[in-house]
């Protein structure tokens, strides 16, 4: 029986900003989603796994691609209200901060959230390395008192959770068609799902629910709206 809930499925790499991105702006419009009916749901994944697994290759390794991203970055933070740059530690690991947050979707999934912000903030706001225990445990210090911190540390490195891991992020690979993060399946409450990908699609996924929006409306100096 296929289910009739209308949600975002949001499968997000802390690593990714257009990740933080989306994930700000779904935060930031959960209310307006919530009158529609439509519920949010955030699912850490591996970005570097889905490379692997889908054949593709972080865009910062085609030159092409590099020189785009750069536009297209400070196009979306402006958008998005969001404003830093990239630390030289690049490129950055995420296995540690994905794998805490596999923890808390599994253990505590109340405090996923949370969690998921300080990652961001601490990574691209703060320039603090992930990869590194101390760092990590700087980000979970912002939710978390130091003997549950220190916990959810240790417990994210137990094969239970790097096994979950591998599990979402091929799930997202060869069920869901993921090649890149922010991916995202939406069901639209009638049996149907479909995958969308990027921060910059929303308005055919707000199409895609039949949700009204006015984001690309033009608006004409002379006649008013087209
Ligand atoms: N246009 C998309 C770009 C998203 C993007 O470049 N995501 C990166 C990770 S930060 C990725 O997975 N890219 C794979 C690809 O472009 O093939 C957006 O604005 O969100």
């Amino acid at each position: 029986m296929p289910s009739q809930d209308r949600k975002i499925e949001a499968y997000l790499d802390c690593v990714s900003p257009y990740s933080f991105y989306a994930f700000s702006y779904l935060r930031e419009n959960r209310r307006a989603l919530g009158t529609q009916g439509v519920e949010v749901e955030f699912i850490p994944v591996f970005l570097a796994g889905i490379n692997v697994g889908s054949g593709n290759k972080p865009p910062w390794t085609l030159p092409a691609k590099a020189s785009y991203s750069m536009y297209d970055n400070r196009r979306a933070q402006k958008y998005f209200k969001l404003n830093f740059e990239t630390p030289d530690f690049f490129p950055i690991l995420s296995l540690l901060p994905q794998r805490c947050l596999t923890y808390l979707k599994m253990k505590r999934p109340e405090k996923l959230e949370d969690l998921f912000q300080s990652c961001f903030e601490s990574l691209w706001l703060e320039h603090l390395d992930l990869a590194k225990q101390e760092h990590m445990l700087t980000a979970l210090l912002k939710v978390f008192n130091k003997q549950e911190a220190e916990g959810i540390l240790n417990a994210a490195q137990k094969t239970e959770i790097k096994q979950a891991l591998n599990d979402v992020t091929k799930h997202a690979v060869e069920d869901l068609g993921a090649f890149g993060c922010p991916w995202f399946r939406v069901h639209d409450g009638k049996g149907n799902a479909e995958p969308f990908f990027g921060s910059d699609r929303f308005h055919y996924m707000w199409d895609y629910l039949n949700i009204p929006h006015q984001n690309l409306e033009i608006q004409d100096p002379v006649f008013g709206k087209l």
